[in-house]
């Protein structure tokens, strides 16, 4: 194992600092811009390396100890050793980095990050895996080894309190989530189990039981197959299967955000594409003529049926937005697109962009494929606004992106 010393140029998109080595790249995990370290080279490519700690010689003052005893080896966190104001401006500059590099946009208008007002306990939504002796835990970083998890800091305190006293070790389980409104106080425990068995399983609290079956068709065992969630005075059905934003407080300032931005007067028409179970289409229904959600998954778009059923105006059509935005009637006024990680495909985003939006509101939680969207947005005719960075997953490197983009 080779030692080097090396001082930490910046944080790249994936969460490791940088530093350079005669000439080659070397990705440090745990490591902060401006800090000199001692490393053992663990791993050696043709163009870039990565390293291990040894030694911090030089600390950076963001330096912080991490709460949790499994931060390093459990795979869910990777900002714990940084100070929550330091990981703000950290994934600020991931965002202006990507947008330069992949985007080759100059001078990228991104603006501040917005925090998490609580930078632990923010998740709504907690998934464990089972490792091979039978024990809940999450994956460690960069394996596919399950390692037991007593308390994971950054679940919320109803999901804690949940894991506590459920007696769950012994269950023919895959895998189980925990979800919860934190608003509304509900709380769902989703089982999946090997030959998709009910397990059996009693509990005191008031909680919702699914079994997911392989198929994502939803059981319920005890209780609702659905909770409620609110956000910014809107209740939401959540089916076991279906997306919600991971943290209710800031999924509240991203809503907000999207309507201010998409800047409505009764008179629009909105296309809300990948819109899940309608959280964006619910705040901006009140103030459009016409709004349509296109949603892929079955059960999100039943929840979108529901959630969206006092508003005569808005149209839900399921199946993806490749498959059924060539066939929409326009025009639109504003597009609304929150895609999964991967983006848009080329396919969707040639049909949207036909039917000439004169604003595109992009929200993405992976800013190397918003860049390379952006792009392709303003190669066809498109200017970039604004970019909004919302920190939805405090002590991860996990951003979210809302970004205005106007015709030219
Ligand atoms: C990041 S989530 C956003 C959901 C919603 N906008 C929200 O904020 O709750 C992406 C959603 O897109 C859906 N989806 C994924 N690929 C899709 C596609 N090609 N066409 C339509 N929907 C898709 C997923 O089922 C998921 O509900």
């Amino acid at each position: 194992m080779t030692r080097i010393q090396l001082t930490l140029e910046q944080i790249a998109h994936g969460g490791e600092a940088i530093g350079r080595h005669e000439g080659k790249v070397i990705f440090v995990p745990f490591g902060i811009p401006g800090e000199q370290v001692e490393i053992e080279v663990a791993e050696d490519h043709r163009s870039y390396a990565r390293g291990r700690i040894l030694r911090v010689l030089r600390p950076a003052p963001e330096r912080v100890d991490p709460p949790c005893p499994h931060f390093g080896t459990c795979g869910g966190c990777h900002f714990q050793h940084i100070a929550y104001e330091a990981q703000l401006r950290l994934k600020e500059a991931v965002v202006r980095d990507a947008l330069r590099r992949i985007g080759k946009i100059e001078d990228p208008p991104v603006r501040p990050m917005i925090p998490s007002p609580d930078p632990f306990g923010y998740r709504n939504q907690v998934q464990f895996s089972v490792s091979a002796d039978g024990h809940l835990g999450f994956q460690a970083m960069r394996s596919h080894r399950v390692i037991p998890i007593t308390r994971c800091w950054i679940a919320h305190p109803m999901l804690q309190e949940l894991y506590e006293a459920l007696e769950i070790e012994g269950l023919p389980l895959r895998r189980l989530t925990l979800r919860c409104g934190v608003r509304t106080g509900d709380r769902m425990v989703i089982f999946e189990t090997e030959g998709d068995e009910p397990p059996l399983l009693e509990t005191d609290l008031r909680v919702s039981l699914v079994l997911l079956t392989q198929e994502e068709k939803a059981v319920p065992l005890i209780g609702l197959d659905y909770l409620t969630e609110e956000v910014d005075g809107f209740r939401f059905r959540i089916s076991a299967p279906s997306f919600f934003q991971t943290n209710t407080a800031v999924a509240e300032a991203l809503v907000r955000r999207v309507r201010e931005w998409a800047d409505l007067h009764g008179t629009e028409a909105v296309l809300d594409a990948y819109g899940g179970v309608g959280l964006f289409a619910a705040h901006l229904a009140p103030f459009a003529r016409r709004v349509v959600l296109i949603e892929a998954h079955p059960a999100a778009a039943a929840d979108a049926l529901h959630n969206l059923s006092s508003f005569p105006h808005v149209e839900i059509r399921m199946g993806t937005v490749e498959e059924v935005a060539p066939g929409l009637e326009g025009p639109f006024d504003v597009v609304v697109v929150d895609p999964p990680r991967t983006g848009c495909s080329p396919e969707a985003l040639e049909a949207l962009r036909a039917l000439r939006p004169a604003r595109w509101i992009y929200v993405s939680c992976d800013p190397a494929t918003l860049a390379r969207d952006a792009r392709r947005l303003i190669d066809a005719g498109y200017r970039l606004v604004e970019v909004q960075p919302f920190d939805m997953f405090p002590q991860t490197y996990h951003i979210e992106t809302v970004s205005l983009f106007v015709r030219s």
